[in-house]
């Protein structure tokens, strides 16, 4: 996870070096953070997945954006087998848009494939281990016994590309908001930051121990998860307290429901209060399973870590150069298509320390 630091960073620093430039005549200025929030994000897991800048990989976020825009009509629609193959218009576009990422994609991979047969050293992100680990087991491409093939590692990118993205900037967007909203701890959090670092650039050990900070996120999390809801398929039947489920039932899991439980989280469970988690997840959740944004099991999320360095890295960066608060154009309405976005965009007032 260090060495996706100076990644982190870069991509914050570029944003705080445009926000310092949007306050330097007044001191201070309205910006929607949602959507530098969602670039930050962006530019973070290129960098760190591809070593390619946001800049660079623009296009390929654009595709992907563009195909999950037409995609979810499809996947919200009645499902009928094998209807993904009939050439409907917005098949074909999936489809099209598809082919153009796997082509830019393999651009990237090519180039660094034969950098590496040129003897470079491979790079230190996912795209150079992933490569990396295939020239060990796989020298032909389409040899599917050993390694990767070029169409899973491009897969593998595709995943993290898309995984990684958004929910970051949900957790940073929220984690604003919240701090707009209550400013004794945005003052905690900046108190946190400037005894740990001063002015200077976030280090690796700090980070990891910004207490006041574990706790803003883990709450921010748990009332706002990004990702709202699992679902899973039940595979043999099976009994989970006085309820019956048969194989093959959908089971629908609401995080934000669950994290807002006050059966669980006690009367005030939908208020903000980082308190609470003063003593770690457990006491917090006094051992039941009821704080999972990041999911559970097999299938937790594997980018946890490098979501929350990543937003402590954003968040130290911010709190060391403005203090900010909610603007009165700032509409409250949380939104939960895909992930759990600010409907109207994230109005705050920044002001330059
Ligand atoms: C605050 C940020 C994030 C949240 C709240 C979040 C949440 C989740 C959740 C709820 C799941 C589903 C887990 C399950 O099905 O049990 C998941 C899966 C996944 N996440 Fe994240 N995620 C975040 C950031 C990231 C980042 C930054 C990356 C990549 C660097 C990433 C990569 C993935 C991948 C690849 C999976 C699929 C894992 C699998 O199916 O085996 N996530 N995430």
């Amino acid at each position: 996870m260090q060495l996706m630091l100076p990644a982190f960073s870069t991509s914050s620093n570029d944003m705080i070096k445009k926000w310092e430039t949007m306050t330097s005549n007044a001191g201070s200025c309205e910006v929607d953070v949602w959507s530098y929030l969602q670039q930050l994000s962006a530019d973070g897991i290129s960098r760190a997945a591809f070593g390619s800048s946001y800049e660079e990989g623009r296009r390929i976020f654009e595709l992907i954006s563009e195909q999950i825009f037409v995609a979810i009509p499809v996947i919200n629609a009645v499902y009928i087998p094998g209807w993904r193959f009939v050439p409907t218009k917005a098949n074909r576009k999936i489809m099209q848009i598809d082919r153009e990422i796997q082509t830019l994609l393999k651009g990237i991979i090519q180039k660094r494939k034969k950098a590496i047969n040129n003897g470079e050293k491979a790079k230190d992100d996912l795209l150079g281990i992933l490569l990396q680990s295939n020239t060990h087991e796989n020298h032909d491409e389409h040899d599917k016994n050993h390694g990767l093939t070029l169409e899973e590692v491009i897969r593998e990118c595709k995943i993290f590309y898309m995984a990684g993205r958004g929910p970051t900037a949900v957790l940073l967007t929220w984690t604003l908001i919240l701090l707009g909203k209550h400013q004794d701890w945005q003052a905690r959090a900046r108190e946190e930051v400037l005894a740990m670092f001063g002015k200077s650039n976030p280090n690796f050990q700090g980070l990891n121990h910004l207490k006041i900070m574990n706790m803003i996120l883990q709450e921010v999390l748990r009332l706002y998860p990004a990702v709202t809801q699992l679902t899973r398929m039940v595979h043999k039947d099976i009994k989970v307290g006085d309820i019956f489920l048969p194989a093959g039932v959908m089971v629908n899991l609401p995080i934000l429901l669950v994290q807002q439980d006050e059966k669980l989280w006690g009367a005030n469970a939908k208020e903000f209060n980082p308190e609470r988690f003063n003593k770690g997840i457990s006491k917090a959740t006094e051992g039941n399973m009821s704080f999972f944004s990041f999911g559970w099991g097999p299938r937790i999320c594997i980018g946890s870590n490098f979501a929350m360095l990543e937003a402590k890295m954003a968040l130290a960066l911010i709190l060391q150069r403005f203090s900010f608060e909610l603007s009165p154009s700032y509409t409250h309405a949380p939104s939960g298509l895909g992930t759990l976005q600010p409907q109207f965009g994230a109005y705050i007032i920044l002001h330059r320390l």
